[in-house]
């Protein structure tokens, strides 16, 4: 880098200090960047939400069973509630003969009384009912037929007498088999799921086990997402002489729903500073986080840079996504990430910057994707001094091998939205390296 002093160009020949102007632009590292990004994000502010719509959120309180669980004493198998000791000598030789006091189904309110030498046939769930201590599964008796042992029971429509009868029972059952305790998954007042869970499906399902219609997250963020470029027509549009299809405000769309977020396409905006302003300006009321693509260069029409006050514009150490501008606008301070417009660009700094930046406002931890070592199979070149994220394709370890293999896919060309399309991973080569003979082991961003 060329030191003001010596430049000439901007010679301080006065011996003044250079203005900002002057001075050569700092260059960003791709970590001191995102912290810096991560560092002015704050997560989003709790909101009661239905629970399907807490999926993948994270809990903002400590939910506590109210009720036991399970909330009865209940049966684990189809078969007949009975008292252990009535069937503690049954054998196939010598069954044990009970009169069925009637049917419990699953749901059943009235329940009656197992006295000794009785039973009642029971469903799996019902209540376990008033001196029944355990249940016989089906299996294990003729199920009223008085024909030897039975797979299972006859359809309560088909067979009303079966509820009630003798039924004979030909193995023994302990005190508590076959019967699912109160509180046995979880007391009342126990802690269910603590504040700073991730809601998955099966803590979604707790939620709904222990009785709560709603739940405390931080919601989903809201991302308003557009792109800029008088050359961009929407896709289905006729395209006419220097038009191409705006394929950023799509695939950035999708990445952020990806992410978690909410997000709302605005679609392009002409390379118009006023135009631009005001449809940021209109769409912030809906925005927890705007992302932008393209105008970020150094162009005579890169007018995202004009507009957006607010906004800090910065050159990082990678490639590709060099040039990268976040700033917190508008009177709520609503975060906003410019990408650059070329698309391979846009997508890597979304996967880099803006995925952790959603992850961030959710309240989650905003670490990048999972990454992993991986033997490349092409020799790579990459430009010094720069972060650089190569598109390409992971294959896993085969069994009992540690190490996957990676191949990159397309070239350098951050215009390369087919390779981008058919890569699932990207290679990161660090900045102090320049050459990487096939064969080497490098990190592997695993992209979803
Ligand atoms: N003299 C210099 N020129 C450029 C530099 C530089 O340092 N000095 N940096 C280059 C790098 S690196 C990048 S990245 C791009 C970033 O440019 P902008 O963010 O200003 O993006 P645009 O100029 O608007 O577009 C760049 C490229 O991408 C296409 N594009 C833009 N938006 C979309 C979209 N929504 N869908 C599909 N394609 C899009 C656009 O047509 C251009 O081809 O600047 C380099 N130049
Ligand atoms: O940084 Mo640009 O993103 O190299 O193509």
């Amino acid at each position: 880098m060329t030191s003001p002093a010596r430049s000439g160009h901007h010679g301080p020949s006065t011996g003044r200090p250079p203005t900002d102007q002057e001075r050569p632009a700092r260059v960003w590292s791709v970590d001191e960047h995102l912290e810096d990004v991560l560092g002015r994000i704050r997560p989003m502010d709790p909101i009661e939400v239905p629970i399907l719509d807490a999926q993948g959120c994270v809990l903002a309180e400590d939910v506590t069973v109210a009720v036991a669980l399970p909330p009865f004493d209940n049966s684990s198998m189809d078969g007949y509630a009975v008292r252990a000791a009535d069937v503690a000598e049954a054998d196939a030789d010598r069954p044990v003969i009970l009169e069925v006091v009637g049917d419990i189904a699953a749901g059943a309110g009235t329940l009656p009384h197992v006295g000794a030498g009785s039973c009642a046939r029971i469903m799996t769930g019902a209540p376990l009912p008033p001196g029944a201590d355990a249940v016989v599964p089906v299996e294990w008796t003729d199920g009223g037929t008085g024909e030897g042992p039975v797979d299972g029971m006859r359809a309560h429509s088909d067979d009303p007498a079966g509820s009630g009868g003798l039924v004979q029972v030909y193995r023994p059952a302990k005190p508590g088999a076959h019967v699912r305790t109160r509180g046995g998954d979880a007391r009342a007042g126990e802690l269910a799921l603590a504040l700073g869970t991730v809601l998955g499906p099966p803590q979604i399902g707790l939620l709904a086990a222990v009785g709560r219609p709603t739940v405390k997250v931080r919601p989903r963020p809201r991302v308003v997402v557009l792109s800029t470029g008088s050359e961009l027509v929407q896709p289905g549009e006729e395209p006419g002489d220097g038009r191409i299809n705006d394929s950023n405000s799509f695939a950035l769309t999708a990445a952020a729903r990806a992410a978690g977020a909410v997000a709302y396409r605005v679609g392009s905006v002409a390379d118009d500073a006023e135009t631009l302003r005001a449809t940021v300006e209109d769409h912030l009321v809906r925005a927890d986080l705007v992302v932008t693509s393209g105008g970020v260069s150094v162009g005579a029409y890169d007018v995202v840079k004009e507009a957006l006050e607010g906004v800090e514009f910065r050159r990082l150490a990678m490639q590709p996504g060099k040039p990268q501008g976040f700033g917190l606008v508008g009177p709520d301070r609503v975060p906003l990430c410019a990408l650059p417009g070329n698309p391979v660009s846009a997508y890597v700094s979304f996967e880099v910057f803006v995925r952790p930046v959603i992850r961030a406002l959710m309240g989650l931890e905003p670490a990048r994707r999972e990454t992993v070592r991986a033997v490349v199979d092409a020799d790579l070149a990459s430009l010094p001094g720069k972060r650089q994220f190569l598109r390409a394709r992971h294959t896993p370890p085969a069994p009992g091998e540690c190490t996957g293999t990676v191949t990159p896919v397309g070239g350098h060309g951050s215009h390369l939205v087919k390779a981008l399309a058919h890569a699932d991973a990207l290679i990161v080569v660090p900045e102090e390296t320049t050459e990487v003979p096939a064969g080497t082991e490098v990190d592997v961003l695993l992209l979803g």
